[in-house]
């Protein structure tokens, strides 16, 4: 196995400002908005952009809530493991609201439609966008893309793209790793 490092944390800190600045473009005080993110790995990027919002740029309103989607995927009968769920939060509605899903890596597309299946049954929402740290283009089964992106990434099948956290262990790192 080897790897390369996409991102470190410095390019991540300077990415990360960028898109909480994009999302002030569109969203202003974020009184329409909720941030949602996908369990488990968009938990970490969105905790980040919640609390960026908040300390750095003084958005008051800023809602976060977390989705699971493990039984909404469309594959989750194929495993031979017993799947084990997330946490769903959402202490808030959706109805009528602007919602950005907030994942760390966009792939096939799955995990975001199996999102927006899972999000049906907390109400209708005005609009639903999607923000993602890495875009691997050209992997995409489902026509899904992203309304704001970190980084695009042109990896190949047997390459993975791995996001650390500091939070969760214990760097903030990109790796785009070789199997
Ligand atoms: O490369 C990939 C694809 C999906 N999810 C990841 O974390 N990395």
């Amino acid at each position: 196995m080897s790897q390369k490092v996409l991102l470190n944390a410095k390019e991540i800190n300077i990415i990360l400002h960028r898109l909480a600045c994009q999302l002030i473009e569109n969203h202003n005080d974020f009184t329409n908005t909720v941030l949602i993110g996908i369990q488990p790995r968009g938990k970490f990027l969105a905790n980040r952009l919640a609390a960026m919002l908040k300390d750095d740029y003084k958005i008051k309103n800023v809602q976060l809530g977390l989705l699971d989607i493990t039984f909404f995927r469309d594959d989750f009968r194929r495993g031979e493991k017993t799947l084990e769920a997330n946490t769903t939060e959402i202490n808030f509605l959706v109805e009528d609201k602007k919602i950005v899903f907030i994942d760390d890596v966009l792939y096939t597309g799955r995990s975001i439609r199996s999102a927006l299946t899972a999000i049906q049954s907390f109400g209708r929402p005005h609009e639903i966008e999607l923000l993602t740290l890495i875009d691997r283009r050209f992997s995409r089964h489902l026509p899904i893309q992203p309304n704001y992106k970190g980084r695009q990434v042109d990896a190949i099948n047997n390459e993975r793209v791995k996001v650390n956290w500091v939070e969760n262990e214990g760097e903030d790192a990109v790796y785009l790793v070789n199997n």
